[in-house]
């Protein structure tokens, strides 16, 4: 295809042009006038007369008419584009422009053009420059970010290694993770009189968990988080939930003023939040290349060939260096850990809105499932997988509450999608959370939470879903999450553990919602405070 004339280019030629016609005495009018022209230029003509995808149907956000909608772990602002796509006809895109920079993005609405850009023409839409650098310090340089044929190569590479197959042999550590959560959470609620309190923030717990078991089951080393709250590497990944300061955002607004491109500049700029995002990827690099070696050491032994973890499965193919599993272990922990956590999250707080399904998974569990008060007690996959509503409490926590609620992507290069043709550097915005919720997929009750659309004849696995894309969470395609099976097995056992041994309620029930998007996911903004009882007899 011959390349398109893509008239946003002009902008940067004329930039040049500018600024070296600048005197110095006349530096300070000529920015300011230079600013304000591109704050018009951007504002009003470039939607309207020059964008090279007017084609493509333009929506102004609007906010929901009825703010009592259930929370859910979708942004307001993408939210209110829901509204837009539903009263808009489109093709399956509509064009908009973010509030904070007017950039232009283009929000994916339709099956067929998700299917597009996901899973046939895949490799023409990557992850935009300024995502890649704000992931690279604490996701390494793994699968995340690999492309092209290194991706194919290395997918296919750790692909046993997340299989069905390998995944229902880390049902134990799961299991005993579980176990020690429910003993520390235990502990925590009866300790001595001073700091007794009934309430804990889940989300402190669930963090530490979920590492932990990225520790044991990816690299099989027991980081015990869980009992060791100042451990320094937990320390480091705090640090992502710190947001932006107010220097960061003034340079960022500054920045925006100039280039669109300020995103991909911003985590350049070695201050704040960078700095201390960068010296805590320093340590968790050294961390996993130590653990790497001494998993290599212990490989080389003959006996201890069989290891269970990820990286035992994952050395057994012979495609990585040293190096290259430290990258991959580092976007495991990154992109394991906190999803999970946030998945774990939204599920005691849904267990504490729906008191009734709460009372209902607890008795399916306790029929069924071997007592997490029992040190000796483990769990095969068939004993979890078989409970029917603890399959479908989980499927609609993780369909109604994404962790990653939307993600982007930009086109590689010119190509076509619905019709309609795309240039390169052309954003998407890919609304997990709204896709999730869409009534044309999953029908009138789209936006009530009930694990019963799981149950029944043929529902297992799809929900009753007009189309297995409507199931947006992991994503699909050959960039769909490879640890899907991992988190999801991980996350039955933790929900069984939990709702057999506590009775959980929100410490505040009339709190306001608010949601915190820091870092990688969203999860209630609060960490879900929530008020625990022992229950005891199991
Ligand atoms: C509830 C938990 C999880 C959710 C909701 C989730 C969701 C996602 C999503 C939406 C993506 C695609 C991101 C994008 O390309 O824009 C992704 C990719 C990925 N996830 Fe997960 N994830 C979860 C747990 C995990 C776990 C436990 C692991 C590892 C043990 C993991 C490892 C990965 C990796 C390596 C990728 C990149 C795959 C590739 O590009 O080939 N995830 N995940």
């Amino acid at each position: 295809m011959s390349a398109m004339p893509n008239l946003s280019n002009m902008w940067p030629r004329l930039n040049l042009f500018f600024f070296q016609s600048l005197q110095l005495p006349f530096a300070l009018p000529a920015i300011l006038a230079y600013v304000l022209l591109r704050y018009i230029y951007r504002k009003y003509f470039y939607p309207k007369f020059f964008t090279p995808l007017k084609p493509i149907p333009l929506a102004t956000p609007t906010p929901p008419k009825n703010g009592k909608e259930e929370a859910t772990s979708t942004r307001k602002g993408v939210a209110a584009l829901r509204h837009a796509a539903a009263t808009i006809p489109n093709n399956g895109l509509l064009r908009f422009y973010r509030e904070n920079d007017h950039s232009e993005q283009v929000l994916v609405t339709g099956i067929k053009a998700l299917n597009e850009i996901l899973v046939l023409n895949a490799s023409s839409f990557g992850k935009p420059e300024s995502v890649r650098r704000r992931l690279y310090s604490f996701a390494g340089n793994g699968l995340l970010l690999a492309e092209g044929e290194t991706h194919k190569v290395q997918r296919k590479g750790l692909m046993p290694a997340f299989s069905f197959r390998h995944i229902k042999d880390l049902y134990p550590i799961f299991w005993s993770k579980s176990r020690d959560l429910v003993k520390v959470l235990e502990k925590e609620i009866s300790g001595d009189a001073s700091s007794k309190s009934d309430v804990i923030v889940m989300r402190t717990w669930a963090t530490r968990t979920t590492l932990d078991i990225l520790g044991l089951a990816g690299m099989d080393h027991d980081f015990r988080f869980l009992d060791d709250p100042n451990n320094l590497l937990i320390q480091q990944y705090e640090k992502t939930q710190i947001p932006y300061s107010r220097t960061e955002i003034l340079i960022g607004f500054v920045l925006s003023l100039f280039t669109s491109n300020y995103e991909a500049i911003l985590p350049l700029i070695p201050i704040g939040r960078v700095r201390l995002l960068q010296e805590g990827a320093k340590y968790i690099r050294q961390v996993c290349r130590e653990l790497i070696q001494e998993k290599w050491n212990k490989m080389s032994n003959a006996e201890s060939q069989s290891g269970v973890d990820i990286i035992s499965a994952a050395l057994k193919s012979d495609v990585f260096t040293t190096e290259n599993l430290v990258d991959h272990m580092m976007t495991f922990l990154a992109a394991g850990h906190a999803t999970t956590s946030h998945a774990l999250q939204w599920s005691v707080y849904a267990l504490c809105k729906h008191q009734d399904m709460q009372q209902r998974l607890r008795e399916e569990v306790r029929n069924h499932l071997p007592s997490i008060s029992d040190p000796e007690s483990t769990v095969t996959a068939n004993d979890v997988d078989s409970l029917s509503y603890l399959h479908a409490f989980c499927n609609e926590v993780l369909r109604f509450y994404p962790s990653i609620p939307a993600t982007v992507r930009e086109a590689m290069c010119d190509t076509t999608i619905a019709g309609y043709r795309i240039p390169k550097g052309t954003g998407f915005l890919i609304p997990i959370g709204l896709v999730n919720h869409d009534p044309e997929l999953w029908g009138p009750t789209a936006s009530t939470f009930d694990p019963d659309r799981w149950l029944g004849e043929g529902r297992g696995n799809s929900g009753g879903v007009k189309n297995h894309l409507g199931f947006l969470t992991f994503l699909h395609g050959p960039r769909s999450c490879i640890g899907s099976g991992f988190a999801k097995a991980e996350l039955a056992c933790l929900v069984a553990a939990i709702v057999g041994r506590f009775q959980m309620e929100l410490e505040d029930p009339t709190r306001k919602f608010e949601l915190s998007s820091v870092g990688i996911g969203t999860s209630p903004k609060d960490g879900v405070r929530t008020r625990l009882k022992i229950l005891n007899g199991w």
